[in-house]
Order: structure tokens, then sequence, then C-alpha cells
């Protein structure tokens, strides 16, 4: 059993600490956002991450787990301190590292005796060594500190699932005795540990993320070719995934990756490289691909309906993927402001993430929690996020609530031929149309 600080209550931050505590280690979790720890002290989650709330409430309530915004309080027993704060991307594309500097300074000052310091947080390669000697420059106690990098691969939405079934543990340290200590604090995880040198375990977290954003910019471009050529990207997927060297996972076409990682980290990476003189031209080309996914449907919408204007817009879906609150680079918001632009009358439904994106999309748009008010009426739907409630929704409630169910389907959630059972024209990705409007109600 180990003392464990972990700072920051972010995703990466929240889900360490708990599942530290669940597998035994006392660990106290530091967040400077004074609402989240409060709210944290209530046994109540920031994020909306299944099973969580449960493995908060269950380890504070046998003291393994505790939360502070006090700094003495959160360092003065620390071992082992993991860095879970942000890294977002800065104008220029490259990670934004303040928060990661803060930190170190805050270990400097207030952390005492011998410690290691564990980043989780999505680091550019060397940024361990500078926290080492950021520490170590400013340390009044004589701290001596080993540092370990240890990237994180959870999923959002699946992160309590990923912590306990990871496909493996990276841990990256010039110090033996610091990877010793770190691969016995996992041992309870059971999961294949791999030990590396520190640049390339910050060089596997960005390489990892760009591989499976490009995986998904492959897919896409496929599909693209496969609506002109008439081909089924459903099909063309589950027979390329069959091939055991190319995989199944990452290969579902759709409107393009969002989420608060692939954006940012792609565009980190093409930044690292270039500040070695590599022009990342590949990776260059992935992100390119992706904007112009992210809002597919918009220009699918344009070309067979011509203008917009005026138009009610039924949005289903805000989050970036399904279960999770999480709109940080979600296609819904882009998809939002094109069809602004195009004069349409936008109203969305997401089941979880209404609250937090009525702070950050533009006042025109009207939001409900309520699947059926969104499609009353309206002259288009458009499906962002296929939330399992939109999966399964009765294709006849399209027909019957729908002006005119003219439906463009960023998702493909539904199989072509039941479509086909129902009055309606279905616009999906990488697949054919069905054209099935009445023509009474056919759009002009
Ligand atoms: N969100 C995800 O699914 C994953 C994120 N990552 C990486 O993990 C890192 C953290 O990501 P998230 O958890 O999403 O971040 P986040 O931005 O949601 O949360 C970071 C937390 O750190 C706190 N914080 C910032 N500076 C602090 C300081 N000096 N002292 C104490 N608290 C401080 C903030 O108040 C915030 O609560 C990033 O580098 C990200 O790229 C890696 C894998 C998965
Ligand atoms: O570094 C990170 O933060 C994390 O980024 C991703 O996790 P996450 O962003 O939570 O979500 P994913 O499930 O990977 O989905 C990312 C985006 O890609 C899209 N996607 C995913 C898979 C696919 O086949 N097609 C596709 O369009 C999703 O809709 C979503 O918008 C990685 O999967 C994690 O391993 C990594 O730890």
């Amino acid at each position: 059993m180990r003392n464990i600080t972990v700072i920051g209550t972010g995703y990466v931050g929240l889900v360490t600490g708990v599942c530290l505590s669940e597998v035994g280690h006392k660990v106290t979790c530091f967040d400077c956002d004074k609402e989240k720890i409060s709210q944290l002290k209530l046994g109540k989650s920031p994020i909306f991450e299944p099973e969580l709330e449960e493995l908060i409430s269950k380890n504070v309530k046998i003291n393994r787990l505790s939360f502070t915004t006090n700094h003495s309080e959160a360092f003065k027993e620390a071992e082992v301190i993991y860095l879970a704060v942000g890294t977002p991307q800065k104008e220029d594309g490259n990670a934004n590292l303040d928060y990661i500097f803060q930190a170190a300074m805050d270990i400097s000052n207030y952390a005492k005796g011998n410690v290691i310091v564990v980043t989780k947080s999505t680091v550019p390669v060397g940024t361990n060594e500078i926290i080492k000697s950021l520490i170590q420059a400013d340390s009044k106690n004589q701290l001596k500190v080993e540092v370990v990098s240890n990237p994180e691969f959870l999923r959002e939405g699946q992160a309590i699932h990923d912590t306990f079934n990871g496909d493996r543990i990276v841990i990256g340290s010039s110090s033996n005795y610091a990877a010793e200590v770190i691969s016995k604090i996992y041992e309870p995880f059971n999961i294949p540990i791999i030990h590396t040198d520190i640049r390339s375990a910050e060089m596997i977290k960005y390489a990892s993320n760009a591989f499976l954003a490009t995986k998904i910019s492959f897919i896409n471009e496929i599909s693209s070719i496969c609506e002109k050529l008439g081909a089924n990207i459903d099909d063309v997927a589950h027979g390329m995934g069959m091939d055991s060297r190319i995989g199944t996972q990452f290969l579902r076409a759709g409107i393009g990756y969002g989420g608060s990682c692939f954006p940012k980290d792609t565009k980190a990476l093409v930044q690292i490289a270039g500040e070695v003189n590599h022009k990342f031209e590949l990776l260059e080309a992935v992100i390119h691909i992706n904007n112009k996914q992210q809002i597919k449907l918009v220009t699918k919408a344009k070309e067979r309906c011509g203008s917009l204007q005026g138009k009610k817009v039924a949005m289903l879906g805000l989050a970036f993927k399904p279960n999770t609150n999480d709109i940080r680079e979600a296609a819904s918001l882009q998809i939002a402001n094109h069809l602004l632009i195009e004069g349409a009358n936008v109203i969305a439904y997401d089941p979880v993430a209404v609250e937090l994106a009525k702070k950050h999309f533009p006042q025109q748009v009207k939001f409900t929690s309520n699947l059926i008010e969104a499609l009353h009426m309206a002259d288009i739907a458009f499906i962002v996020t296929e939330w399992e409630d939109i999966v399964k929704l009765p294709l006849k409630l399209y027909e019957i609530m729908m002006k005119t169910p003219i439906i463009f389907d960023g998702r493909n959630c539904y199989p072509l031929r039941e479509v086909n059972n129902y009055q309606m024209e279905y616009h999906s990705i990488g697949r054919s149309s069905i054209l099935n409007l009445p023509k009474e109600v056919a759009y002009r």
C-alpha cells in the first residue's frame, strides 16, 4: 500500500485516483477547483462516467480516498504523486504546459522527503525531464525526485472498465527504483507492463492517438469513395477488419473524431515533429480530412436541399460520443455553427450534455432533453451522436413526428434494409441513400 497524491480531478486524475484506492492504496486527490472538490466531498462526480460515483462513495467511506484543495494536506504524506492536469491546445497547435509547470512548482514547494512524480497527462517528448529539473531547482525542502512517464489510454464513457482491463501499462523511467515502485503499485491490475525510457513512453501516447485518428480518417475517406461507387462502407469495414493485421476497431465511418484528445494530440504531434524539422504530412492530411468530415452532414444537406434558410433542423446528439457529457471538440458545435450560417433553425437534443452545451453553443440554438420534442415538425434530422435511445428509436416516429422525414445520419445507426420499410429519405455515411418520401411530402 502506498500513499499517493493525484493532482487534477478531471477524467484522468479522478479515475486514476479512484481505481488506485479501489486496489488498496491510500489516495488523496488534489484540485485547485474548489467547486469540483466540494462536489466530490459530497460524493458527486463532476463527470458523467458509469460506476464512478459508486466507487467514490465506497472508498471514501473506508478512508482510502479523500479530496482536498489544501496544498499542505495534499502533499504532506505523499510518496508517489500523479500529475493528471490538463494539457490543452494552444492557438498554434502546441500543448499548453502551464498547468503542468504550476503543479511541478507546487510539488517543489510542498512535498517532503523523497517522491516519485508520475506523469499521466499527455505531454510532449522531453517534458518529464523539464518537470524533474523544475522541481529540483526550486525545492526548499531538498526534495529527491524521480520522474516516471506513465501515459493514460482510457476512453471516456468506459474509463473504469478501461483502467481495470487495459491492454498495457507503459512505464518510462531512467530510475530502476522508481520503475519498480510504480510496477508494484499496478500489480493488482494484472495488466501487461512495458518498461521504456522516458522519451519513448511520452511518444507512445502521441503515436497511439495519432494512429487511431489515422484509422478513422482513412475509413472516412474510403466511405466517401464508397458513396460514389455504390459500395457499402459497413460491409467494407467488416471485411477489412476480419484481417487480424488490420483489426476491427476504429473502422467506424462517421462524422469524424472529436473529444478532448484526438484533435489536440494530433495537432500537437505535428508541432512536435515540426520542431525537429520533420513535416508530418500524413498526420496533417488526417487532420484536414477530419475537419471536412465533421461538417459532412451540412454539406450533404446543402447538396440535397439547396437552401436551408428557415428550415427546422433537429440535431440529435451533442456529446462527442455516447455515454459522456463531454462536448469538447464535438462535431455538434461545428455542425450547429454551419447550420446557423445557412439560416436554419436548430433544435438540439442530448440526454445528458444539454446543460454544458448551453454554456458553449451560440444563443440561437434551442435545446431539449426530449427526443420527440426535437423531431416535432422538423424539416430535417441530423444524427450526430449514436446514443442508445437514438439507435433504438422506432423509425416510424421520424415518419409521424417530422414535417418531412429527411434524415442525415452521421453514425449509420440504422440498417438500410430496415429503413427501406418506411416512407422517409435517409442519407448516411458511405452507403447508398434511400429515397422513399411520397411525392406529396417530398421536400422542394
Ligand atoms: N480525458 C481523457 O479521456 C484522457 C485525457 N488524457 C490526458 O490527461 C490529461 C488530463 O485530461 P483531463 O482529465 O481530461 O483534464 P481536465 O482538463 O478535464 O481536468 C484537469 C483538472 O486539473 C485541475 N488542475 C489544473 N491545474 C492544476 C493545478 N496546478 N493543481 C491542481 N489542479 C489543477 C483542473 O482544475 C481540472 O480539474 C491531459 O493531458 C489529457 O490529454 C489522457 C487520456 C485520456
Ligand atoms: O487520449 C485520450 O484522451 C483518449 O482518446 C481516445 O478516447 P476518447 O477520446 O475518450 O474516445 P474514443 O472512443 O477513442 O473516440 C474518439 C472519437 O473518435 C470517434 N470514432 C471512434 C472510433 C471509430 O471507429 N470511429 C469514430 O469516428 C468517436 O465518435 C469520437 O468522436 C482514445 O481511444 C483513448 O485510448 C485515449 O486515452
